[in-house]
């Protein structure tokens, strides 16, 4: 099968330090890859390089094996949705108007919608469990409300690529759950930022470990989610479990003292 997205070498600096060096990775269709790493490590820096908004100094991004740059704005747009955590909006529009824009790039300009599209908005708000808000204003919704408004939106747009920056911020744990099942329950090809390693494990089909710009792993998350890979990356303890429910790794933490600690590097009694 033909991979929906290939990132090949993907290098890109700014201010004279390297933010990505050389990540390579391939993702096929319908599966949701987890960008995972600690802070700073390039996650989000990665998902602007796919979504267009930087270009990077080397390597291609190939999506359904055309390199993205070689793609029209119009055709782009179509192809590629974008969930960031802090998505403007116009403050008065409705959640209806919102989930609308997900139409424009199939739009000439001044064509309104017809029973077709309406009915497609519809069928997303329904999807997305906020039929009943439809005519709400936008600015009102919860945090997590807002969030599905937005992949509603995104799903009008019937993207080839659904990408995602750490769509989970900022919710609470049932809506971050709700938020991850409902993108993985669309069947799109979706790539997300994602803090939570333990959410990442459950409901990402592959994961992708970044560190200082780098891919350190890449895999199942029993093939990325090891206690010395999360010790060295996080620098943090941990033990990993199987999950009851779903057996794939569960991570405990361990609180009080640092990786290196744990592995005897630093004397426990040093000063
Ligand atoms: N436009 C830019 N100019 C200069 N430095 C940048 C720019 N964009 C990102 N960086 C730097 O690149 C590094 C990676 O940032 P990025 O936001 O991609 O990391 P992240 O993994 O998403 O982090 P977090 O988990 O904290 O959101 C950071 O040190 C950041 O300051």
């Amino acid at each position: 099968m033909n991979p929906v997205l290939r990132a090949e070498q993907l290098s890109w600096h700014a201010d004279g330090k390297q933010i990505l060096n050389d990540v390579s990775f391939l993702l096929q269709p319908g599966k949701m890859l987890g960008l995972i790493g600690p802070n700073g490590a390039g996650k989000s820096s990665l998902l602007r390089c796919l979504y267009r908004y930087v270009q990077p100094d080397s390597g291609k991004i190939l999506l359904n094996n055309k390199e993205i740059k070689s793609i029209d704005h119009k055709t782009f747009a179509q192809m590629v949705a974008v969930v960031l955590q802090d998505t403007p909006t116009e403050m008065h529009s409705t959640v209806q108007q919102i989930v609308a824009t997900g139409l424009t790039p199939y739009k000439g300009l001044f064509q309104g919608n017809n029973k077709e599209d309406n009915d497609a908005i519809q069928s997303a708000l329904c999807q997305v469990g906020l039929a009943d808000k439809a005519d709400a204003s936008f600015s009102h919704l919860s945090g997590g409300e807002k969030q599905r408004a937005l992949i509603a939106r995104a799903i009008v747009q019937r993207p080839s690529l659904l990408i995602l920056d750490e769509p989970t911020n900022h919710l609470d744990i049932r809506y971050q759950i709700q938020i991850l099942e409902l993108v993985r329950s669309l069947g799109i090809t979706v790539v997300t930022s994602i803090h939570d390693l333990n959410l990442a494990s459950a409901l990402c089909d592959e994961l992708l470990l970044l560190a200082d710009g780098r891919c350190v792993a890449a895999g199942s998350a029993d093939e990325v989610l090891t206690e010395a890979r999360i010790s060295q990356v996080f620098g943090v303890c941990c033990q990993v479990a199987k999950h009851p429910q779903h057996g794939k790794p569960l991570i405990h933490y361990y609180y009080g003292y640092t990786a290196a600690e744990h592995r005897g590097e630093i004397a426990n009694d040093a000063p």
